[in-house]
């Protein structure tokens, strides 16, 4: 598995990559893939796990701290021979003998990342270095899902990867985009000194069932007041863009990301690109025609507009999303509809 990868940003590691646990190339021994998740218990990483474990060749261990992950996405998994839960914080040292890691570990919602940013920087800088230690020691590949939050307020639009960003370092959202871009350039420099296997995905917004109910996000927050028919609250102007990827598309994504040969960065996202207020008024026509639009007061720091290029994950990855928002958004309500126990008025 220690072949080189191509990295895009114009440097080759000279280094080869450690090499992996004796035992994985042992005659007798049982060849499965240990792969770790860190935040597996949460939105997207739950996703990743079931598709991981779909493979019978998996073995799949996930990492959680249940900030705002939950057991109970995971729970048909808890107790399969394959499937192993430690709730841990990456930012504390682990040692697993494992050959492929997903670091995923990080509040993603600016409500939950902006309540406590200190954890949040130390979450991506110290938990990151913790796993990138993992990967040294064990001779693993890493992948770390960065955001496209790293562009910031980007004034490149849409935004490929060659971007560098326009990103405030003291602002409010700092300790999640300057902790992601330092997350990225620890992953690049244990790959050039370390000859670390490393991917990187800058993931786009993502939305899907098992978002929390009061996640704080645009898609979440929306559907659940359409559900329970309260306003849906745009935050001013509105007319702030965005591109969500369904979380099936994605995880499509990071798994031809981490098995394919290219260390990234990549944008995973989807290009179709809304205002609030367009998004608004689609869960509106679709869920609830009787729920008002209200405007509400925003956050410093919010981006104006976001769109993903994806013509490199198109190309180096065969990757492009299928889902297109008029039809994730529906699969999205019923699972909320399931947990919010309001059905549907006919
Ligand atoms: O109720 C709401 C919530 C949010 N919004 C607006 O919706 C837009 C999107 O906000 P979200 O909170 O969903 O997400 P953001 O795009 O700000 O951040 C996200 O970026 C990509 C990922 O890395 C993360 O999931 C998250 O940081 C913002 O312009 C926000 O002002 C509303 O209009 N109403």
């Amino acid at each position: 598995m220690a072949k080189e990868a191509s990295n895009t940003n114009g440097s080759v590691t000279t280094k080869p990559p450690p090499s992996p646990s004796p035992l994985r190339n042992a005659k007798f021994f049982q060849a499965n893939m240990r792969i770790l998740v860190t935040g597996g218990a949460g939105f997207i990483g739950s996703h990743l796990v079931d598709r991981l474990m779909e493979n019978e060749k998996n073995e799949v261990i996930v990492a959680d701290n249940y900030f705002t992950g939950s057991k109970d996405n995971l729970k048909k998994w808890i107790g399969h021979p394959r499937f192993e839960l430690i709730r841990h914080d990456v930012t504390e040292t682990l040692l697993v003998e494992v050959d492929q890691i997903y670091h995923l570990a990080c509040p993603a919602s600016p409500i939950f990342y902006k309540y406590n940013p200190v954890k949040t920087i130390k979450t991506n800088v110290i938990g990151t270095l913790n796993m990138l230690g993992l990967a040294k020691r064990v001779g693993a590949r890493i992948l770390l899902t960065s955001t496209s939050e790293v562009y910031g307020d980007p004034l490149m639009h849409p935004q490929d990867e060659t971007y560098w960003g326009n990103v405030n370092p003291i602002g409010v959202r700092s300790c999640y985009d300057e902790g992601k871009r330092v997350a990225e350039t620890l992953m690049y420099d244990y790959h050039r000194q370390h000859g670390i296997e490393i991917r990187i995905a800058r993931i786009f917004n993502t939305y899907g069932p098992r978002m929390n109910i009061d996640d704080g996000r645009v898609v979440s927050n929306f559907i659940a007041q359409a559900v329970r028919g309260e306003p849906l609250t745009v935050q001013a102007p509105g007319t702030q863009t965005r591109s969500f990827c369904y979380v099936s598309d994605m995880v499509d994504g990071l798994i031809r990301l981490m098995e394919g040969d290219n260390t990234g960065p990549i944008n995973i996202g989807n290009p179709g690109e809304f205002t609030m207020l367009e998004l608004a008024e689609t869960v509106k026509e679709l869920i609830n025609p009787d729920v008002e639009i209200i405007s509400v007061e925003n956050t410093p720091d919010d981006p104006r507009q976001r769109k993903p290029d994806i013509t490199k994950a198109k190309e180096l990855l065969g990757w492009e999303p299928k889902i297109k928002l008029r039809d994730g958004l529906p699969l999205m309500e019923d699972d909320f509809r399931t947990r919010l126990g309001v059905t549907r008025k006919n």
